[in-house]
C-alpha cells in the first residue's frame, strides 16, 4: 500500500483510505493515509461529493492505528454508525464542558455582550470569580453594580443555562483519548453552544498534550467547520492549524464551503483532499493553494464522481487521485433517495 502524507523509507500507522484511480476510471493499488506524524489536513467538495464519509474513513482508519485518539465532531448528528462493530466508538449525544474551561476573556463574547459595557464587564468578573455557571447566576445578586447591570448580566447566563451545555461534570477533553473513536453529537445544539463545546475541546486536547497529560496523539476531525470559524471556536481551531503539529495534535476540516474557511486553513493544511468544487470562489480558494509541484491547475483535475478526491500532499509535494473506500461502518450521512443507488449516476454536477 502506498501512504501519502510521508516520505517512502518512514513507518509507523496509516489509515486505510481508498485506491489509486486511473484516468481512465479504473482502480489501481492501495492507498493510506500517514497517522504516524499529526497532519493537519481539510477534506473539501460540494454538497453530496463524499466529505462525511471521507470523514467517516479516516475516523475508522484512525481507530485502528496505534497510538492516536479519533475526536469526530459531529455538527449534523451523522457519525453515529460509529458506535457499531468493529469500531466501537463511544458518541456522546448532548456532550456538556465545565463553565471554567471557557477563559473568562470569551464569557462576554459567548453571550453577545459587549466586553467593554458593564453587563459584558460583570459577565467577565463573574466568570473569573466563579467555577460554575450556577455559581455565576448565584453571585450575580450580590454583584457590586448597577440594578440594570445585574438584571441584564443574570438574564444573559440564564440564556447560556438553558442551552444545557454548562456542567461542572462536563467532559473533560482528557477523556477524550482513547483508541476508539469518541463522537461529539452537536446537532441539538444552535451555532453558539456547539461552538462553545467545539472551543473547550479543542483548546483542552491542545492543552494536555502541551502539558504532557496524555500519551496519544488527539485528532479533531471536525465536519461542517465552516460554521465554527469566526466565532467563538475560531482561536482554538487557528491554533491546532497553526501550532498543533508541534505538540502533537492532528486536525482534519471538512467543508463545502473552502472559500469561507481562513485563508490560514487552507495554507496551513499539508494534507489537502479535494472532493468535487464547482463554485468559482471555492475553487479559486483551493487553486490559490495550488503549490509549485502541481504540474497542471487544480481546476483541470478536480474530480467528477462522488467518493473520488484529489490528495494534495504538502509532506511529499505530490498530488493522487484516490477513490475513498467503502465505510466499515454505517454511513449515517447517506442521504434518502427517491431512486435506489443502482439507477443512480454517480456523476455529480
Ligand atoms: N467513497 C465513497 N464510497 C461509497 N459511497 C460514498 C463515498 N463517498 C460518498 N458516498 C456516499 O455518497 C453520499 C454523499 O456523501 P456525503 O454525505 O459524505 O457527502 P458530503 O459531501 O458530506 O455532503 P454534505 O455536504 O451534504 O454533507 C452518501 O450516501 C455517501 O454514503
Amino acid at each position: 500500500m502506498h501512504t501519502i502524507g510521508r516520505d517512502s523509507d518512514e513507518e509507523g500507522p496509516v489509515c486505510r483510505f481508498g485506491n489509486y484511480r486511473a484516468r481512465d476510471g479504473s482502480e489501481g493499488a492501495a492507498v493510506g493515509l500517514d497517522v504516524n506524524r499529526p497532519h493537519a489536513a481539510v477534506v473539501v467538495g460540494k454538497r453530496g461529493s463524499g466529505k462525511s464519509h471521507t470523514l467517516g474513513v479516516m475516523a475508522e482508519g484512525l481507530a485502528r492505528a496505534a497510538g492516536v485518539a479519533p475526536v469526530v465532531i459531529d455538527p449534523m448528528g451523522v457519525f453515529g454508525g460509529l458506535e457499531a462493530s468493529p469500531i466501537d466508538g463511544t458518541v456522546h449525544d448532548a456532550p456538556s464542558v465545565r463553565a471554567d474551561a471557557l477563559p473568562p476573556s470569551a464569557w462576554p463574547d459567548l453571550l453577545g455582550l459587549d466586553p467593554t459595557a458593564p453587563a459584558g464587564s460583570l459577565v467577565w468578573r463573574l466568570a473569573a470569580e466563579e467555577d460554575s455557571l450556577l455559581a455565576m447566576r448565584g453571585a450575580v445578586d450580590d454583584a457590586d453594580a448597577a440594578p440594570e447591570t445585574r438584571r441584564a448580566a443574570a438574564n444573559h447566563l440564564a440564556l447560556a443555562d438553558s442551552w444545557g451545555v454548562f456542567h461542572p461534570d462536563g467532559l473533560d477533553p482528557r477523556s477524550l483519548c482513547g483508541p476508539a473513536p469518541d463522537v461529539l453529537d452537536l446537532s441539538g445544539l444552535d451555532e453558539t453552544p456547539a461552538s462553545a463545546v467545539v472551543r473547550v475541546v479543542a483548546r483542552g486536547l491542545y492543552d494536555a498534550r502541551v502539558a504532557d497529560a496524555v500519551s496519544r496523539i488527539p485528532w479533531v476531525l471536525l465536519d461542517e467547520a465552516h460554521a465554527f470559524v469566526g466565532g467563538l471556536a475560531d482561536s482554538a481551531l487557528r491554533t491546532l492549524l497553526t501550532r498543533g503539529r508541534a505538540p502533537g495534535v492532528g486536525v482534519v476540516l471538512a467543508t463545502q464551503r473552502p472559500s469561507a474557511l481562513p485563508e490560514v486553513a487552507v495554507s496551513q493544511a499539508d494534507l489537502r483532499v479535494v472532493h468535487r468544487l464547482t463554485a468559482g470562489p471555492d475553487v479559486s480558494a483551493m487553486a490559490a493553494a495550488d503549490p509549485t509541484y502541481f504540474d497542471e491547475s487544480l481546476r483541470a483535475r478536480l474530480p467528477r464522481e462522488r467518493g473520488c478526491a484529489l490528495v494534495v500532499d504538502d509532506t511529499t509535494e505530490t498530488v493522487h487521485d484516490v477513490r475513498v473506500r467503502p465505510r466499515e461502518t454505517p454511513d449515517g450521512g447517506a442521504t434518502p433517495r427517491a431512486v435506489p443507488d443502482r439507477d443512480r449516476s454517480e456523476t455529480i454536477e
